[in-house]
């Protein structure tokens, strides 16, 4: 299972600036191989540079090839993605279908074509018929056609979900995730105590509790707070709390 077993195909571009866009969208998800068909400019191009702000491998490896049958060498799922609804009877899929049938089939060692269109035309009808299926981004029905690179990254945001799923690989940030994690752990039995002490002591400084009578204030504060089942960060605030109360208690002596 392998992303760099999918080829993104642009045929035809005419905005060398979107060439550019495209390759950074690739790089952003993981994807290597860009084949481009015909394009209006030849790489290297200031603007498709700018663009690709650093993505500029994929630029330099990407291959320039004179018609689509040649982008599709080797090709055994053809995707092509059109903004229009046409009158061809094909089969149709959405993002997400389109990433996981993608994944599934690099899977089985075979490699994958995602094919964009002219930024003023799209894909021609036979263009469109030499692919297996036809990929719709369901955008608003009144303005529906996205710009050729954020149609690129769409579907490889999908495609990377896709495969990341399928390795059991996490989707959300691992750092976050593991911070929260450990924010929403019980607090121990050893930091309570501590917060027993620190709580005794706040509460004699602020002239809450009486040592000389205590009168088993303690005991019941301790029963109140056992109940809370509190956490590592709850924990936190109320030692905060208690550490500027007797902050506050000593700068007033
Ligand atoms: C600006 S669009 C082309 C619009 C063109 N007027 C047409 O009707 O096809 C350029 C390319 O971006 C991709 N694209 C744009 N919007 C899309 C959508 N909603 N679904 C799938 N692909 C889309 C397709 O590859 C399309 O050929």
């Amino acid at each position: 299972m392998n992303l760099s077993a999918i080829r993104v195909v642009l045929v035809a571009t005419t905005h060398a600036g979107n060439m550019g866009a495209t390759a950074r969208a690739m790089k952003n998800m993981g994807l290597k191989q860009l084949f481009l068909v015909n394009p209006k400019h030849a790489l290297p191009h200031p603007d498709a540079t700018a663009r690709a702000s650093g993505a500029d491998d994929i630029l330099q490896t990407a291959q320039t090839v004179a018609n689509l049958e040649e982008a599709l060498t080797g090709c055994s799922l053809v995707l092509g993605t059109s903004a229009r609804d046409r009158q061809i009877p094909w089969p149709i899929l959405d993002p997400k279908e389109a990433a996981n049938l993608s994944i599934e089939t690099t899977q089985q060692q075979q490699q994958v074509a995602l094919v964009f269109g002219r930024e003023h035309a799209g894909l021609t009808n036979e263009e469109l018929q030499r692919c297996d299926y036809h990929v719709h981004i369901p955008a608003d029905d009144s303005f529906s056609s996205l710009n050729v690179a954020a149609a690129v990254q769409v579907l490889t945001y999908e495609l990377r979900m896709a495969w990341l799923q399928a390795q059991k690989q996490p989707t959300k940030m691992q750092k976050q995730e593991t911070t929260l994690q450990q924010n929403n752990l019980p607090c121990t039995h050893e930091e309570l105590e501590l917060f027993y002490q620190h709580l005794e002591k706040t509460l004699i400084a602020v002239n809450f509790l009486d040592p000389n009578r205590p009168r088993h204030l303690m005991t019941r504060l301790r029963r109140l707070y056992n109940r809370a089942q509190i956490t590592k960060l709850e924990m936190n605030i109320l030692r905060g709390i208690l550490t500027e109360t007797l902050k506050s208690t000593q700068n007033n002596q």
